[in-house]
């Protein structure tokens, strides 16, 4: 730990997403973990709740007082679930902090789509669609002044990284797309929930949300944001028998603009190619990406392939890393004037 790093506190420690930029910190050589906190067990240090960083990590859990927190820390990332994620960005903000939240709580341009598809009240309205989304690929200007980061959700930065530019492009028809996701189990959290546990979840594949999930408005959103073209898709995810890991294959059609098939998939390749030639963690592949090939990494790996009238675009991430905190660190990076790469180099 040296005196002049950045010092972070972890909001919600005692979740994954908060052990995995527990562990992302241990190898950034320009910030620490200095505050993290929980409701429960004051005074216990965070490696107990989290054994991976038994010797490694000697930070008390304490209680979220915002004024104290911001005397002891320069940046929090937030790890609580939305609608409670709000109130605390809101105190920490206040308090003086920058501030990375996970949650969805201030992802979507507007509170009305907020409140449909969450069902709750937002407790923070006037920041609504005023905060910068934290997909540093696309709005890196914005987050290096930014006081609030939205960090992106999961499922969405599988979508959108790939989608954006297409659409932006006007090679593919943006009223019929098709985004199917499978997520492995640790994208639904640490709270124990029926259907996450063991016996409903391994040797099976189900989807959930069919036509209901709220990442579907966060991809429409956030593609319409970065191209300036509205978009209707479709989205189901599944939950499969993993850990970790996000595979999203995306089915969509070549406008008249594209020419054949064959043609749209060289096209939209060369296009994603120099889209994302000077973006460190996107890497444009032959190959057909998989879950595995991006495990605990902050990487993503795409492809596009033809198939019958179609063409269709394979994304994997993994949910805890470019899903969450290792984008989390990526922004923290880019809103500190740090290397892209710091905690993140494998
Ligand atoms: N898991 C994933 O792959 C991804 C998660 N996210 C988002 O990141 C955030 C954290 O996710 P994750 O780490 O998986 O979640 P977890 O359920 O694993 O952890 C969330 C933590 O928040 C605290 N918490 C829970 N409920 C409340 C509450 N009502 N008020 C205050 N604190 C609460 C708990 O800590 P304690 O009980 O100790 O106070 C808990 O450990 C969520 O908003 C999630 O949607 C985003 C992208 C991917
Ligand atoms: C497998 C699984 O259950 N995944 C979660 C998505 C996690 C996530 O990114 O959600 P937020 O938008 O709330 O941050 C879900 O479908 O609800």
């Amino acid at each position: 730990m040296s005196s002049s790093n950045l010092r972070v506190a972890l909001i919600g420690s005692t979740g994954y997403t908060a052990l995995e930029v527990a562990r992302l910190l241990l190898t950034h050589p320009r910030a620490d973990l200095v505050v993290a906190t929980s409701r429960h067990d004051e005074g216990k240090p965070l490696s107990e709740i989290h054994p991976m960083l038994a010797g490694r990590c000697d930070v008390l859990l304490q209680p979220l007082d915002a004024s104290e927190i911001a005397k002891a820390a320069d940046v929090a990332m937030c790890c609580l679930p939305h609608g409670a994620s709000a109130e605390s960005v809101r105190e920490l903000a206040e308090a003086g902090m920058r501030v990375i939240d996970f949650s969805a709580d201030f992802r979507l341009s507007s509170v009305e789509t907020y409140e449909h598809w969450y069902g709750v009240k937002h407790p923070w309205p006037e920041r609504i669609g005023n905060v910068i989304y934290g997909m540093p690929e696309f709005f890196a200007d914005e987050i290096k002044t930014a006081d609030i980061v939205a960090n992106p959700g999961c499922y969405p930065t599988s979508a959108i990284m790939p989608l954006a530019p297409l659409v932006q492009s006007g090679l593919i028809e943006t009223n019929d797309i098709i985004v199917d996701s499978k997520s492995g189990v640790s994208g639904a959290g640490r709270s124990p929930k029926l259907g996450t546990l063991y016996c409903e979840t391994n040797e099976s594949i189900a989807a959930y949300a069919v036509g209901t999930h709220r990442h579907a408005p966060e991809m429409m959103d956030l593609v319409e944001r970065i191209s300036g073209t509205p978009i209707e898709l479709m989205f189901t995810p599944h939950l499969t028998p993993m850990d970790r890991g996000i595979l999203s294959t995306i089915y969509v059609k070549p406008s008249a603009k594209a020419g054949s098939v064959d043609a749209a998939v060289d096209s939209m390749m060369s296009l994603l190619r120099d889209t994302y030639s000077d973006a460190p963690y996107v890497h444009v592949v032959d190959h057909l990406p998989a879950t595995k090939h991006v495990a605990g990494t902050n990487h993503v790996q795409m492809t596009v392939r033809h198939s019958g009238n179609r063409v269709v675009i394979v994304c994997a991430i993994d949910n805890l890393t470019k899903g969450a905190s290792g984008a989390a660190v990526q922004n923290m990076n880019v809103m500190f004037g740090f290397p892209e790469t710091d905690g993140l180099l494998v």
